[in-house]
Formats: structure tokens, C-alpha cells, sequence
């Protein structure tokens, strides 16, 4: 089954640059991989075009045979809560507590307290955050604070988990431990795409890589082809 397609996709912004040129590809339910290339090859951009903070100027986008063109007003909030998003800086609010920031996606869905809290906690633990529940963003380390951002990604269990450059600013210990709590989503059912820069880790992780160059999709390397 098919999680997410993209058919003859581009992106022109309104400033005239073209960041996306007829991408097509797709992606399995309950698979992980990799988007790589160089600087402003439009990597973010196409992660954006999944989580709706970007339209594309042609082509299809489908996410779970849903045509995002067609998804517009209040229910662009509600295809946000199903696509989970990790970003390089974290976004955490400041001022709300480690369990806080996990528990909003939950709380934004009308969840029950009691459930809430409790999967909050497993998500926390799943982590390695279990004891840092009441501490504020700022008390933490900056790989502590990206595992924040994993837990919120994933407390709501999304079908589809998309992040930006997750370990840009860790080092390579904290970067392999981010990568096997990534790496342990397929199993449970959410598929997986992060976009990285970072070419000696995509090779290490050994998964499915598409390559960007200048906008088009250079190539789409499998696991076996890695491998070899
Ligand atoms: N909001 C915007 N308005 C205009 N041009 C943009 C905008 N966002 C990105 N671009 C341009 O689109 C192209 C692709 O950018 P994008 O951020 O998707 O690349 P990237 O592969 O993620 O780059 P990086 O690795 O540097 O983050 C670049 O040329 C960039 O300058």
C-alpha cells in the first residue's frame, strides 16, 4: 500500500526559483528513507509540500490516496496532526514543561487526560527522557531537546513521520541514537522520510535514498543497490 505519491511534481516560488522540477516517486506504508543532495536542491521544500506549509505550481501530491490539492482550510490543521514533523530547531515553546510540548498534539485532538498522560510517559521513556518530564526546553541538552521533538512527532502515532535535517547540530554518538529510535518507526507502523545533507550517514543507515539535484530527482537507490 501506498503511503505517499508525488506525480510530475514541481515548485516555483514567487520569486521566480525553481526548487522542484517534475518529481515523481512513492513511498510504501511502512517504509524509511532518505531525500539527499546539495544545498538548495530542494530537499525542504519537498518535505514542506507534505506538511502543507508549501502548494506545488504543478503536479499531484497523494498522502494515503488523498489528494492534498483538495485538502484546504480547517483541514490542512487536521492532515498537520497526521503527518508528524521533526525539525532541525526543535520548535519547542520555551516556557511548557518537556510533557507539555510532547503531550500537544494529543491534547490539540481533544485526546482524554488520562490516556494522554500515559503515552506521554511511554513515549518519554521510548526516548530515554523518562525522568526529564517537568523540566523546561532550556534545561536541556540540544540532543535532548531533538528527542523532545521525536517524542511530539510520534506521541500521536502518525502514519508518515517527515524531518528536516533532524541531526544537524548533534554530534555522530547522538546522531546513531537518534537514527535507531527512527529506525524502530517502521516496525510500529509509521513510514519514514528524513532529508539529510549528511552523505556518510545515509550510507550507513543502508535504506532507500532519493537524491535531489538542482530541483529533479537524480536518482532513487534501494537498500540492495547500497548494499552492493
Ligand atoms: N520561500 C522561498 N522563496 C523563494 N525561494 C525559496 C524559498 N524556499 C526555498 N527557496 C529556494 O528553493 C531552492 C530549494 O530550497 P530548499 O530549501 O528546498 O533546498 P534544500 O535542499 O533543503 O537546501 P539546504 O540543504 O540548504 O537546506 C533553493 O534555491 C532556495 O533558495
Amino acid at each position: 500500500m501506498s503511503i505517499l505519491r508525488f506525480d510530475n511534481v514541481s515548485k516555483r516560488y514567487a520569486s521566480g526559483r525553481t526548487a522542484l522540477s517534475d518529481v515523481s516517486f512513492e513511498v510504501r506504508a511502512g517504509e524509511m528513507l532518505f531525500i539527499t543532495g546539495h544545498s538548495g536542491a530542494g530537499k525542504s521544500t519537498l518535505l514542506k509540500l507534505i506538511h502543507l506549509s508549501e502548494r506545488p505550481s504543478s503536479g499531484v501530491v497523494l498522502y494515503a490516496d488523498r489528494n492534498l490539492a483538495k485538502v484546504r482550510g480547517p483541514r490542512v490543521a487536521l492532515h498537520r496532526r497526521e503527518v508528524g514533523v521533526v525539525f532541525q530547531d526543535h520548535r519547542l515553546l520555551t516556557d511548557r514543561t518537556v510533557a507539555d510540548n510532547v503531550a500537544l498534539p494529543l491534547v490539540l485532538r481533544g485526546e482524554r487526560r488520562g490516556e494522554t498522560g500515559k503515552r506521554v510517559r511511554s513515549v518519554l521513556d521510548r526516548v530515554g527522557l523518562g525522568d526529564r518530564a517537568n523540566a523546561l526546553p532550556g534545561q536541556l541538552s540540544a540532543g535532548e531537546q531533538q528527542r523532545v521533538g521525536i517524542a511530539r512527532a510520534i506521541v500521536a502515532e502518525p502514519r508518515l513521520l517527515v524531518a528536516d535535517e533532524p541531526t544537524g547540530n548533534l554530534d555522530p554518538t547522538l546522531s546513531a541514537e537518534i537514527m535507531g529510535l527512527f529506525e524502530s518507526l517502521p516496525g510500529r507502523g509509521t513510514s519514514v522520510m528524513i532529508a539529510s545533507h549528511d552523505l556518510s550517514l545515509v550510507k550507513r543507515m543502508k535504506k532507500r535514498v532519493l537524491v535531489l539535484d538542482h530541483g529533479r530527482l537524480a536518482d532513487d537507490i534501494s537498500p540492495e543497490d547500497l548494499a552492493a
